[in-house]
C-alpha cells in the first residue's frame, strides 16, 4: 500500500514548486527524500499529509486519496514538520494524552508509556516541552507522530540540530520503525541516508532527478558516496 504519487503538481502564485513528479514508497522501506533548499521536499510532505491542497496530480497513502479522503489519510500517518510546531506551555506527558485523545485512542495510559519509552524521554516526561532541549523536543515531535501507529510516517529533517548521541538514538529508532512502516523521511545529511534509507529520490526545483535505490545509485553513477551525486544532480551550471 505505502504511498503513491502520480504527476504531482503545486504551483504557489506563478511560481512552480513541485513540478509533474510520479514516486512509489513501499512498507517495511525507508525513503530518503533529498534536495537542496527550496527544491519542493516541504511542499510535497505537505501534500502528502493533507496539509496543502496539489495544484494538480494524485497522492494516494494507504490507498487513500489525499484530495477527498482526508480523515482516512490522517488516520494512517504520522508526521513530523520540519518546524516541529509543539505546545511550549504543556508538559510532555499531557501533550501526549493530548494528542492520543485527539485520535480517540484506546489504552491511551499504556500507549503514552510506550511512545515515551520507544522516543527515550523518561527522563524528561515530568517537563514542560518549553523547558526541553532541541534534541527531546524532537523527541516529543517523534513521539506524537507515532502514538496512533501509523502505517506511513513523513519526516521532515527529523534529526536536524541535534547532537552526534541523540543523532544515533534517533536514527536508530526510525530505522526500527521503518521495519514495519513506510518511511519517507528529509534531510540535507547524506551520512543519514546512506545509514538508514534503502531507496531515495533526489528532487531538483521541483522535479525529480534521481530515484533509485541507494546501492542503485552508487552504482549508476559509479560513486562509492551520495554527495558526489548529489552535486552532480543538483549544482546550477
Ligand atoms: N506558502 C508558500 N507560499 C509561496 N511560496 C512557497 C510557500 N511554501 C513554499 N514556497 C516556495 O516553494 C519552493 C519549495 O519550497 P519547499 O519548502 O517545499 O522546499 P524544501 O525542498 O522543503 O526546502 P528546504 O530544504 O529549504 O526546507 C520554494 O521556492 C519556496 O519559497
Amino acid at each position: 500500500m505505502g504511498i503513491s504519487v502520480q504527476l504531482l503538481s503545486k504551483t504557489y502564485g506563478s511560481q512552480k514548486a513541485v513540478d509533474q513528479i510520479s514516486f512509489e514508497a513501499t512498507e517495511g522501506k525507508i525513503l530518503g527524500f533529498l534536495g537542496p533548499n527550496g527544491a519542493g521536499k516541504s511542499t510535497t510532505m505537505k501534500i502528502l499529509t493533507c496539509f496543502l491542497p496539489q495544484t494538480s496530480g494524485k497522492a494516494f497513502v494507504c490507498g487513500f486519496d489525499t484530495s477527498n479522503d482526508s480523515l482516512q489519510v490522517r488516520k494512517n500517518i504520522g508526521y513530523l514538520p520540519e518546524s516541529n510546531p509543539l505546545y511550549h506551555d504543556m508538559y510532555v506527558k499531557e501533550f501526549l494524552y493530548f494528542v492520543g485523545n485527539t485520535y480517540h485512542l484506546q489504552n491511551l495510559k499504556t500507549k503514552v508509556e510506550q511512545v515515551i519509552l520507544a522516543t527515550g524521554l523518561e527522563k524528561e516526561q515530568h517537563k514542560k516541552i518549553g523547558q526541553l532541549s532541541k534534541g527531546y523536543k524532537q523527541r516529543v515531535g517523534l513521539a506524537q507522530a507515532i502514538i496512533h501507529d501509523p502505517k506511513v510516517l513523513i519526516l521532515d529533517e527529523p534529526t536536524s540540530g541535534l547532537d552526534p548521541n541523540q543523532l544515533i538514538e534517533i536514527r536508530k529508532l526510525i530505522k526500527e520503525l521503518g521495519k514495519t512502516k513506510t518511511v519517507i523521511l528529509s534531510t540535507h545529511i547524506m551520512q543519514e541516508v546512506e545509514a538508514i534509507c534503502d531507496e531515495v529520490i533526489i528532487i531538483n526545483k521541483g522535479k525529480i532527478v534521481a530515484n533509485n535505490t541507494l546501492q542503485g545509485l552508487l552504482e549508476e553513477h559509479q560513486e562509492k558516496s551520495l554527495e558526489p551525486i548529489f552535486v552532480k544532480l543538483t549544482r546550477d551550471v
